[in-house]
C-alpha cells in the first residue's frame, strides 16, 4: 500500500470524531454531522460536519454519498460529489435530500452522513480551436451505445420505466 497523504485537519467542533476509514483499503473516510435533524419527504438540508482541511495543492476531496443510507432510507447528497477544493478553509458541509416518497429520516449528531474522498487532480491549460480531432465516438452521448431506460409505461396504475434498447435489433 501507497503512504498515506498528509492532510491537516482542524475540529471546528471540538467533540468531532476526526474522520476515519472503516477498512484499510476503503477510499472514503466518513463524515457525521454535528447537528441533529429531522428531513421530510422531499426535504433537503445543509448539515455541518465539524471540520475543514487544508488540502495539499494539487489534491481536492470530494464528498460522496453513503450506499448504506441510500439503499435503506433514500438519503441522497444533491451536488453529489461535492468538491471541497484545495484552498478550502471553511468547514465542511454536506447536501443531504431525502427522497423517500413517504418516510421522514432523521440524524442525530455524530451519525455518519457521508464520506471524504481525496484526490489527486490535475489542472489543465485550455487551448481553443476552430476544430476538434476525430475520435471514435464522435458526438455520440446520451444514451447513443444503447441500453437506457424508456419512460411512460403503466401497470397497475403505476408508471414504469424499462431498459429497452439492450433488446434491439436481437
Ligand atoms: O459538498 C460540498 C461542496 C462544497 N463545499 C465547500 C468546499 C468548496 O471548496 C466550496 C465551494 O464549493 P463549490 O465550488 O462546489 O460551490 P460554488 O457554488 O461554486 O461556490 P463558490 O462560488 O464558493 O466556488 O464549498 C462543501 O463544504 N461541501
Ligand atoms: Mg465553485
Amino acid at each position: 500500500m501507497r503512504n498515506p497523504v498528509d492532510v491537516l485537519i482542524r475540529r471546528v467542533d471540538p467533540e468531532v470524531p476526526i474522520p476515519a476509514y472503516g477498512h484499510p483499503g476503503d477510499a472514503g473516510a466518513d463524515l457525521v454531522t454535528t447537528e441533529a435533524a429531522e428531513l421530510a419527504p422531499g426535504e433537503r438540508a445543509v448539515l455541518p460536519t465539524g471540520v475543514s482541511v487544508a488540502l495539499p495543492d494539487g489534491y481536492a476531496a470530494f464528498v460522496h454519498p453513503r450506499s448504506g443510507l441510500a439503499a435503506r432510507c433514500g438519503v441522497a447528497l444533491v451536488n453529489a460529489p461535492g468538491t471541497v477544493d484545495a484552498g478550502y478553509r471553511g468547514e465542511i458541509k454536506v447536501i443531504v435530500v431525502n427522497l423517500d416518497p413517504r418516510e421522514s429520516v432523521r440524524f442525530e449528531r455524530f451519525d455518519r452522513i457521508a464520506q471524504l474522498v481525496v484526490q489527486q487532480v490535475e489542472k489543465v491549460r485550455f487551448h481553443e480551436v476552430a476544430e476538434l480531432p476525430g475520435s471514435a465516438r464522435a458526438e455520440g452521448g446520451f444514451g447513443s451505445t444503447g441500453g437506457h431506460a424508456a419512460v411512460g409505461g403503466t401497470q397497475g396504475g403505476n408508471r414504469y420505466a424499462s431498459v429497452v434498447s439492450d433488446r434491439e435489433g436481437q
